[in-house]
């Protein structure tokens, strides 16, 4: 299944009508195919017409400390096959908080891009793109081309056979029964020109009823509950109801594979509490018991785990307590979170890497900021604010612990954040940050911050983003080489951190904020999915001849 991908931007012809399916006329390159741009030669990479195989040696170094208190380093090998399934599927993404503001952009921006839309806005026209998703909008290097030594860049989406966002079918719940289109007004956030466009389609898409427990997020959300299910505390009526919405949408639409992500309110962080949501048996137990500490998002993850839908969670409550950790590990289902990272934390945890990295040692951090949208509102209220401190403060936490040079253990920057709801400046947050940092011989360097975050156009690439990576993730299988069976990865994707404010990892393993490493290994790993060694930017080859 190909689809065709936009150009960025195009002049429009003197009085050429634009809309739907217009961009053919404003000299766009309109069809490029994706996924087979390059092809790997070597003898540890084999295509068929239904996998690539990859034979990889992964290549780390052992450190142990030698009687002496010296680091003894080994470098290791370890030889993996990896195994990728090419076909595409059909898939749905279905989304909790559909009628949001997150919601709403992604399923209109989608449209306007399947449909290759134009519209005029103040600056001038703007064409459909998907700018701001890594896979979208970015590439990776290749290579070096053999003759002149130069990069080889080629679009991220295209290193490997990843489904297109243009071929999403979308879906969702939403505890406000308001259809797409009026969704889409009252989110305030498009153009009226491009609105008008995608008015006609998104008004035919009404989210389905949902959960609502009123405990969980702000009191001020009750005015928009009118499309909920009987019941305000967990049960297993709930857990069936919505894997039987996944089944029926999957079946509906002749899907493949449903992808569902969590785009709803943020809710409180749930007590940890033993005996109820501390193993998969103790969780699936009070669910049946109504446990009134159980959350919707949790009900929801749970249904996703036993359905072998993958659920991910945009927000920053604990969705995933240990008994949905232990659920989704029994059920071999994958899981990912927490927390959509869109615009001031992403430019943190890119900032703190380089300051830190730079042997800057950053004294204070002050985040600040003010937002309008209905997210912004829910925030307003001190217990969802605390998932959104908890998951914007954490971020800084593994940039720091790695320079025992800058700070002594336990030693870490003040930080603070804020946030506070101003309606007037709807879904244009406006992020301001201070970091403040010691430099050589007593130096202070202060870097202002003043970014004004269109909230939901920086987060709708994102759910994109987190739904392409699932999705092809269900289809990579990886086994020792010495292994006959093969499987998939650990439950728990901390492969989606780039994305992700507060990444959800395996149980024991180490939290990677900083930016470039995320990245990093995103990248790599895809890269070893068909054999390529890493992105090394050594570039040898321009240094020893
Ligand atoms: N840049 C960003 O927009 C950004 C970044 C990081 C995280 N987030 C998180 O993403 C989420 C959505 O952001 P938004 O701006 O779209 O918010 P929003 O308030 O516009 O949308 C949330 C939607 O969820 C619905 N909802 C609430 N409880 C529900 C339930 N139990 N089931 C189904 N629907 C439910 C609401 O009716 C609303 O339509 C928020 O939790 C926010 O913190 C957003
Ligand atoms: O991703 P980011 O810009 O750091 O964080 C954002 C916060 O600054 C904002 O207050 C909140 O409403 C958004 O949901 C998002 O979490």
């Amino acid at each position: 299944m190909h689809a065709t991908k936009m150009a960025p931007h195009a002049e429009l012809d003197n009085g050429t009508a634009y809309g739907e399916g217009q961009a053919a006329n404003l000299n766009i390159n309109l069809s490029t195919t994706q996924g087979d741009v390059f092809v790997v030669n070597s003898p540890n990479v084999t295509y068929t017409d239904n996998e690539i195989r990859s034979k990889y040696t992964y290549r780390t170094t052992s450190v142990t400390k030698g009687a002496d208190g010296k680091y003894v380093a080994t470098p290791k090998e370890t030889l993996y096959d990896f195994k990728l399934d090419r076909k595409i599927p059909k898939t749905g993404m279905m989304l909790v908080g559909w009628g949001g503001n997150n919601g709403t952009t992604v399923t209109a921006g989608i449209i306007a891009n399947r449909r290759g839309l134009a519209w005029e806005t103040r600056e001038g026209l703007r064409v459909a793109n998907y700018y701001g998703s890594v896979l979208m909008g970015s590439t990776m290097k290749l290579g070096t081309d053999a003759e002149t030594m130069q990069d080889i860049n080629i679009p991220f989406h295209d290193v490997l056979p990843i489904v297109h966002p243009n071929d999403l079918v979308i879906g969702g719940w939403d505890i406000s029964g308001m259809d797409l289109a009026a969704a889409m007004d009252r989110a305030a956030v498009l153009e009226p020109t491009l609105k008008s466009q995608v008015k006609k389609e998104m008004g035919q898409m009404v989210p389905l009823p949902s959960i609502y427990y009123p405990d969980f997020i702000a009191a001020n959300q009750e005015d928009r509950a009118d499309n909920i299910l009987p019941g305000n505390k967990a049960c297993m009526a709930h857990v069936e109801k919505i894997r039987k919405d996944i089944r029926d949408f999957k079946e509906q639409n002749k899907l493949e594979k449903v992808i569902v992500q969590w785009t709803a309110n943020t809710e409180r962080f749930a007590d940890i509490l033993p005996g109820v949501n501390d193993t998969a048996e103790n969780l699936l137990k009070a669910i049946e018991n109504g446990h009134e500490e159980v959350s919707p998002s949790t009900v929801f993850a749970v249904a996703c785990i036993l359905e072998n839908a993958p659920f991910i969670n945009g927000s920053p409550q604990n969705t995933f307590v240990p008994g949905a950790i232990d659920l989704a590990s029994k059920h071999n289902a994958f899981i990912g979170g927490d927390d959509f990272k869109s615009g001031q934390t992403k430019m943190k945890s890119a900032l703190v890497d380089f300051l830190i990295n730079a042997g800057i040692k950053l004294t204070s951090i002050a985040s600040y900021n003010h937002l309008g949208n209905n997210d912004g509102k829910n925030l307003s209220s001190q217990k969802q604010f605390r998932s959104k401190e908890i998951s914007k403060s954490n971020v800084v936490d593994d940039m720091v612990e790695a320079n025992t040079v800058l700070y002594n253990k336990g030693e870490h920057p003040d930080h603070t954040v804020v946030i506070k709801y101003m309606p007037a400046v709807g879904d244009n947050k406006r992020a301001l940050d201070e970091y403040y940092a010691e430099i050589f011989l007593g130096g202070h360097q202060t870097i202002s911050i003043f970014n004004v975050c269109e909230d939901s156009l920086l987060a709708s690439p994102l759910i994109i983003d987190l739904v392409l990576v699932t999705e092809i993730m269900t289809r990579i299988q990886w086994r020792a080489h010495s292994d006959d069976e093969f499987k998939g990865f650990h439950s728990v994707l901390s492969i989606l951190s780039y994305m992700l404010k507060a990444p959800l990892t395996p149980p024991g393993t180490p939290v990677v904020n900083a930016l470039a490493k995320q990245r990093a290994a995103l990248t790599n790993i895809f890269r070893a999915c068909v054999g390529l060694e890493p992105e090394s930017d050594m570039t040898l080859e321009h240094k020893l001849f």
